[in-house]
């Protein structure tokens, strides 16, 4: 059974015109959209800008109001079920947003922020909190000290790494990472997306990728569904999608990824090489606020990022 199933998913959004404010027509952001995730996969949500993939992720944690069709997470679905079940249901699908530097509330400290969830769900004294944030801090390479800072005194990568901190706090089972480094400079996108991919196997988490770039969704996704205006034109296991695209719409995608010709594809990987050992260098001595290093674990071959 798959962990995450969406079935012929739809949603439109309401526009309103004239004196009344009456609804006029709709935006078909989402317009049957069925896939499935198995649990300990990255499913890749991959098309162009206004596509509707972000519109889909909110949709599955509740924040899109779904118009037709289901979300069926563990068996469940979750537009049928009493909302007290929904709320506990929810407590195992979480979200990572895109930019790093407006999703986390600069007003609150990262203690605050990282505890956000667990007070919404578990009733634990402000000691076994603290606790489990700095845990949590040390877990995604940053100092626990980090808990009583505020979001402005961290660079965009560690920012994410808060942000991924938070999304892990109540041990969800899946994750939905809405374009996770596209904010981040391309150096700091390699750690964060290989960052990403060691904690999949120690939480046993499952992801729902959502991005337009395909060279990242290469290196990180199992399987990959190829959007268009809110729907899928292919979709399937990543490999073979980019190594053999069925869609006009998807061959274009892939062609206009930059080395992608088999022919350059080696010595790009060698340059890719290059690059992420020297991306290992920076790591080694990137340091936290206070100037100390930071508990970065290293970059394995097989975690490598596709760098365009
Ligand atoms: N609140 C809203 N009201 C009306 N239309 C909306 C709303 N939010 C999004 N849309 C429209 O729905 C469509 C899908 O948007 P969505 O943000 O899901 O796309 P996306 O693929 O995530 O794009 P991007 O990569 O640029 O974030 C777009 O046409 C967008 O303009």
């Amino acid at each position: 059974m798959a962990l995450l199933e969406l079935n012929n998913l739809k949603v439109h959004y309401p526009i309103r015109g004239g004196f009344f404010q009456r609804v006029v027509s709709h935006v078909k952001a989402v317009d049957g959209l069925s896939i499935q995730i198995e649990a300990g996969k990255t499913y890749g949500l991959v098309g162009e800008s206004g596509c509707g993939k972000t519109t889909t992720g909110r949709a599955i944690i509740g924040l899109n109001k779904i118009t037709d069709g289901n979300v069926t997470f563990e068996g469940q679905d979750l537009t049928k079920i009493a909302h007290k079940n929904q709320h506990s249901l929810r407590r195992d699908i979480q979200m990572i947003f895109q930019d790093p530097y407006s999703s986390l509330n600069g007003r609150k400290r990262v203690l605050d922020i990282i505890a956000e969830p667990l007070r919404n769900f578990e009733n634990f004294t402000k000691e076994e909190e603290r606790r489990r944030v700095q845990d949590l801090l040390e877990k995604v390479g940053l100092n626990p000290e980090a808990a009583f800072k505020y979001p402005h005194e961290f660079s965009g990568g560690q920012r994410q790494r808060i942000g991924i901190a938070r999304a892990l706090t109540l041990n969800p089972k899946l994750i939905i990472a809405d374009e996770p480094v596209s904010a981040l400079d391309v150096s700091v996108q390699a750690q964060v997306l290989n960052f990403m991919k060691e904690i999949q196997k120690e939480f046993n988490l499952t992801y729902l990728f959502i991005s337009h770039d395909l060279g990242i969704v290469r290196h990180m996704c199992d399987e990959i569904g190829i959007m268009y205006r809110g729907r899928l034109v292919e979709q399937g296991n990543t490999e073979d999608i980019y190594e053999n695209p069925q869609h006009i719409y998807t061959k274009r995608l892939i062609s206009a990824i930059p080395n992608i010709d088999p022919a350059q594809r080696q010595a790009s990987t060698q340059a890719r090489q290059q690059i992420l050992s020297s991306y290992q260098q920076d790591l080694n001595n990137l340091l936290d606020p206070e100037g100390k290093p930071l508990a970065l674990k290293s970059i394995s071959s097989s975690h490598q990022v596709a760098l365009p």
